[in-house]
């Protein structure tokens, strides 16, 4: 199994591009089942992730094909099928989100039930009581979900989600693009990325109002066009490499990205004593060689701190100077990179959904097993600044969400490689 090993103690010194955001690329892919005719989609990330999703449309049925500019275009001609296996499935929660395009355009899906991991339980049950409301019956069997359209089209409607959920709000839009008549998702969420998808729905003539806040007003249309559509930078990997500069004293400058995007994330690292400078399409963080100041943090839905930052900041607080306390309140168990970053010797106590991080000067190499994506990340961070060489295991993790990892790093100065 491949690792990734890293000498740690380089200061971070560099420019590198940010890539196309996963969690906006997944849904736009999925939307393309909703596109009569050929869509282009660019600024695709080169990703486990996107390899899977893509998998899943040419398995039931979408013919697939890349430019050499590397865009994708789809075309849903010849489906043949409504089924996402649990084989695909089991490897990528976000298959989730073909649910709603393949019951609002083909009136039938099967798709197979995502299951638990590492952060919680994450239920769908958000998801599939949002097809309900607008008209599709619905069961779990066998370990899939099954559902149907009487009268092969959705009606529009009213759904309040009672927790804001990304993909849940994302999947009810899709299905309610084509439905017959107003839908209204409330206490939507308002995430960079479910802006996007509703741009896109747009640019394919879907009528929607509200992107970005927590009401979406969506009058539903009889198709849907094909179009070219870009997806927007990814925020989580930018604040992961600003991160990443942070705590080893560096500087930073990630191009090809958004400012907006990330708000309260820089606002953090301005308070851990960061120098941020942005443009309309960059951002540079300079430490001047300083330590940072710890942080407290507490994770919510968008526009607060962004749960899949977490865990890069707890690596923050464990090499700052003072004690910073990091609140999770969207998974309820999303800490499972304390205990490896205690055994590289930071001292964290978890205590519930509380996280309490007090700084040490540093920290020491050690074998380290990644439990999830961010988890993955944060102790490649742990392991930049660390003393000696750290191997992190299982960085199947990290391919899901970090384009050309080792080699970004390596263009910023750090000794990181992948090993068998
Ligand atoms: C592919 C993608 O975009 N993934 C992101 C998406 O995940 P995802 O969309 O799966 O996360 P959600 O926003 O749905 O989860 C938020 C909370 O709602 C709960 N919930 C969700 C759905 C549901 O039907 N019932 C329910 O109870 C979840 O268990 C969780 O506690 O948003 C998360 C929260 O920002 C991010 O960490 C993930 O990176
Ligand atoms: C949790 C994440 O992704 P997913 O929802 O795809 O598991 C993430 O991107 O941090």
């Amino acid at each position: 199994m491949e690792k990734l090993r890293i000498e740690g103690g380089h200061r971070l010194d560099g420019e590198i591009r940010i890539s196309g955001a996963k969690n906006s690329a997944l849904p736009i892919l999925a939307a393309t089942l909703l596109a009569e005719g050929v869509m282009q989609v660019g600024n695709l990330p080169h990703l486990h992730d996107i390899t899977t999703m893509l998998e899943l449309l040419g398995c039931m049925g979408v013919q697939v094909a890349i430019n050499e500019d590397m865009s994708v275009e789809t075309d849903c001609a010849e489906m043949k099928s409504c089924v996402a296996p649990y084989d695909l499935v089991r490897t990528m929660r976000a298959s989730i989100l073909v649910l709603g395009p393949l019951l609002a355009r083909y009136g039938e899906a099967e798709v197979s039930l995502p299951g638990g991991c590492a952060i919680g339980s994450r239920p769908v049950d958000l998801h599939l009581r949002g097809m309900e409301a607008l008209g599709a019956e619905v069961e779990v069997l066998d370990g899939y979900i099954k559902a149907h359209v009487p009268g092969g089209r959705l009606k529009g409607a009213e759904f309040f989600c009672d927790t804001v959920t990304v993909t849940g709000t994302e999947n009810i839009l899709m299905a309610a693009v084509l439905a017959e008549g107003r839908s209204v998702i409330k206490n939507a969420a308002r995430e960079p990325e479910v802006v996007d998808l509703a741009n896109c729905l747009i640019a394919m003539g879907a009528k929607i109002e509200g992107a970005g806040t927590d009401t979406l007003v969506i009058d539903g249309v009889e198709k849907l066009h094909g179009c070219h559509f870009d997806v927007l930078p990814d925020r989580i990997e930018t604040g992961t490499y600003l991160v990443a500069a942070a705590v080893t004293g560096g500087r930073v400058k990630c191009k090809d990205t958004d400012p907006l995007l990330l708000e309260a994330v820089l606002d953090k690292l301005r308070e851990c004593g960061a120098e941020i400078t942005t443009g309309k399409d960059w951002i540079e963080l300079n430490m001047h060689g300083r330590r940072p100041k710890a942080v407290n943090i507490r994770t919510a839905p968008h526009p607060a701190f962004p749960t899949d930052m977490q865990a890069q900041f707890v690596v923050l607080n464990a090499i700052a100077e003072g004690v910073g306390t990091v609140i999770e309140t969207v998974f309820e168990n999303r800490f499972m990179h304390a205990q490896e970053l205690v055994r590289m010797g930071a001292d964290i106590h978890v205590e519930g959904n509380t996280a309490i991080v007090t700084g040490k000067e540093g920290l020491s190499a050690a074998p380290v097993m990644a439990t999830d994506l961010r988890a993955s990340a944060s102790l490649v961070i742990a392991a930049l600044v660390a003393v000696g060489e750290t191997d992190v295991n299982r960085i199947y993790h990290i391919d899901r969400g970090y384009e050309c990892i080792e080699e970004k790093f390596q263009m910023l100065g750090a000794n990181i490689r992948r090993v068998q």
